[in-house]
């Protein structure tokens, strides 16, 4: 019966369990050491109260008719003293030895399990798809990732793990006071339904203050997160004003509910406090009327009293616990939620490894969107040949990335297949065929490491020799030669430290050492000035060189090297064709074309 009050939480509970249950079964042993610790420590506490229970009976009211233990039956008071109270010494020291096995074992299972549950879900954020990430904050992510799991943890040993103990024994304490006087015991009990439901009621209204305030928490971490990562942008467009005022607004509601949901704890205890008072008044009242009766000696009342208070205080942990549990418990569902969360893009049932692939691509009537119901691509059809070289132009938002992105199985088809070396993308491992489609962005991103260690992440187990050939490919040997530490020099957060050019390079360069058989460029060399373009363009030369390269560009000049050009427009493929072909034509490509190049009117690209 009162296993009922923290089933409250039990649907976010026996998630979080089953989800958590690989790493939790690896600690088998070492939980099962401490369980029996707690299980000794709970039984050392029931017998805390009964030396004095004997002294009380046998020492202080010889004529209360109590009979000692049979080691001690017939022996002078004094030894019965001395020994009961040796006795009441020894119970301490091995509840203490035993109570600190428990949460050391504890503290130890919820540190080992916490930290393999951090990395499984730092794992899994990597892994799940864009779609999945475009929903989802970083910085909230990051909060997951961090404080929830840490709170998980923390929460376990400063909480969950004294209310189990407690819980024990205030079970072991009801069975032993049933066993002492019934009629007794079933007053003490009395107090348990109107306990059950200001709790159920109580708990229910803490939890939900506590899962609003961990959202509003992660919000703001997320909010915090997109600021500081665009520092620049914040500071240009002097936005700090702003952005302080919001946040400010949301720490506050935070504030409050926090507040809140220790109001409504603080309350739970107090409410706890009067039950447990009165349950110990009434079983006082009735219990001397017992001892007067003769039928209950004045230490089993003392026992009960003992019991009474001890055996209650799982109800006042839970109350002052049940904010702090209700908080864990919306954090493991934040975490929960992430693990159980399937990529939408994964490896399917038997896909295999990617042979080394020669850059056929196809679209069989393709189409795609974000969102169900708003398609961005539709009904795509196109065959490009290995080594050939084609340019994806049009208007703004026509669909050209998200076109890319397919070729990269960033997203799947809605409708249609993308074909591969005459196979579906999708019956490829993933990450085999990602490992042989290269891509440079507009805004390559670059990470805080060294400029080496940049490069060779396109290729995990590149060796020095292989980056450096590839930085030469990539007109980027000299200027990292002048570098500070040369190769070794650390670069700042996403390569702030480089001008444009430089991280344009070093990205070619990380492209570069994957050697792969098709390249995605999606308008590289947007934003530089004339010379670092003309270096961007000599290295991306050599390095698309044989490779089936897709070219995103505005430039219509830049897409003329392209064999065939691609107009897209709201996400359909309206042209296609050599630039001399789309010109002649006279269609959308060209009526761009001469809007961008006036002097191209004589139809020569
Ligand atoms: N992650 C996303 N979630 C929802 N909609 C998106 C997402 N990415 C792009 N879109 C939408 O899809 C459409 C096509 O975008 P896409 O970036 O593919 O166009 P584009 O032709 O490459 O544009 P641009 O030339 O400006 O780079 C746009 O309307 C855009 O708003």
């Amino acid at each position: 019966m009162h296993l009922r009050v923290p089933k409250l939480n039990l649907p976010g509970f026996g998630r979080i369990l089953r989800c958590f249950w690989p790493e939790i079964r690896k600690q088998k042993l070492l939980l099962a050491g401490s369980f029996s610790a707690l299980i000794a420590e709970t039984a050392l506490r029931l017998l805390e109260p009964w030396p004095l229970k004997y002294i009380f009976d046998t020492v202080i009211l010889p004529q209360s008719g109590a009979v000692l233990p049979a080691p001690l039956a017939g022996a002078e008071p004094t030894v019965v003293l001395t020994a009961l109270a040796l006795g009441l010494v020894a119970i301490a020291a091995l509840r203490a030895g035993a109570a600190y096995l428990a949460v050391v074992g504890m503290s130890l299972v919820a540190t080992q399990v916490m930290s393999e549950v951090r990395a499984r879900l730092y794992s899994q954020i990597q892994r799940l798809s864009l779609a999945f990430h475009s929903r989802h904050k970083s910085g909230d992510l990051i909060a997951r990732v961090t404080s929830d799991t840490e709170r998980l943890r923390e929460v376990t040993v400063t909480a969950a793990l004294p209310l189990l103990t407690n819980f024990l024994t205030l079970f072991g304490m009801l069975a032993v006071m049933f066993w002492l006087n019934f009629e007794l015991a079933l007053l003490a009990a009395a107090i348990l339904p109107v306990f059950l439901v200001s709790t159920v009621r109580l708990t229910g209204r803490i939890h939900k203050v506590a899962r609003t305030q961990r959202r509003r928490e992660g919000a703001m971490a997320a909010s915090a997160a997109e600021s500081i990562g665009a520092i620049k942008v914040v500071q240009a467009l002097s936005l700090q004003g702003l952005l302080e005022r919001s946040f400010k607004r949301d720490n506050l509601k935070s504030l409050k509910e926090g507040e809140r949901a220790q109001q409504l704890a603080a309350g739970l205890e107090r409410t706890v406090e009067l039950l447990v008072g009165a349950a110990i008044a009434l079983v006082l009242w009735r219990g001397a009327q017992l001892v007067l009766e003769r039928a209950l000696t004045p230490g089993d009342l003392l026992v009960f009293v003992t019991y009474l208070k001890t055996a209650f205080k799982p109800m006042r942990y839970l109350a002052k616990y049940t904010g702090q549990i209700a908080k864990a418990t919306a954090s493991g569902e934040r975490v929960v939620e992430v693990i159980d969360s399937v990529p939408d893009v994964r490896d399917l049932p038997g896909a295999v490894e990617a042979p080394p692939l020669t850059g056929a691509i196809r679209f069989e009537g393709v189409s795609f969107g974000y969102q169900p119901g708003s398609p961005i691509l539709e009904d795509l059809d196109f065959t490009i040949e290995p080594g050939e070289r084609i340019a994806l132009v049009g208007p703004s938002g026509g669909g050209k990335s998200t076109l890319a992105s397919l070729i990269l199985r960033l997203y799947d088809p809605s409708a249609g297949r993308v074909l591969i070396d005459g196979r579906d993308a999708r019956s490829y491992k993933l990450d085999s065929l990602r490992r042989q489609v290269s891509i440079v962005l507009q805004e390559s991103v670059l990470f805080a490491v060294s400029v080496r260690d940049n490069i060779a992440y396109g290729a995990p187990g590149t060796t020095g020799v292989e980056v450096e050939a590839a930085a030469r490919l990539a007109n980027a040997h000299s200027f990292i030669e002048a570098l500070p530490q040369g190769y070794d020099t650390i670069l700042g957060e996403r390569g702030a430290s480089l001008s444009g050019g430089q991280r344009q390079r070093i990205a070619i360069a990380r492209a570069a050492v994957r050697r792969s058989p098709i390249v995605v460029l999606d308008e590289p060399t947007v934003g530089l000035d004339g010379a670092s373009e003309q270096a961007v363009n000599e290295a991306l030369e050599r390095l698309t060189h044989g490779c089936t390269t897709i070219l995103i560009s505005h430039d219509l000049q830049a897409a003329c090297s392209a064999e065939r050009i691609f107009f897209i427009e709201a996400g359909r493929l309206v042209e296609q064709g050599s630039p001399t072909e789309l010109l002649r034509a006279g269609g959308r490509y060209a009526a761009l074309y001469r809007c961008q190049v006036p002097a191209a009117a004589s139809g020569k690209p």
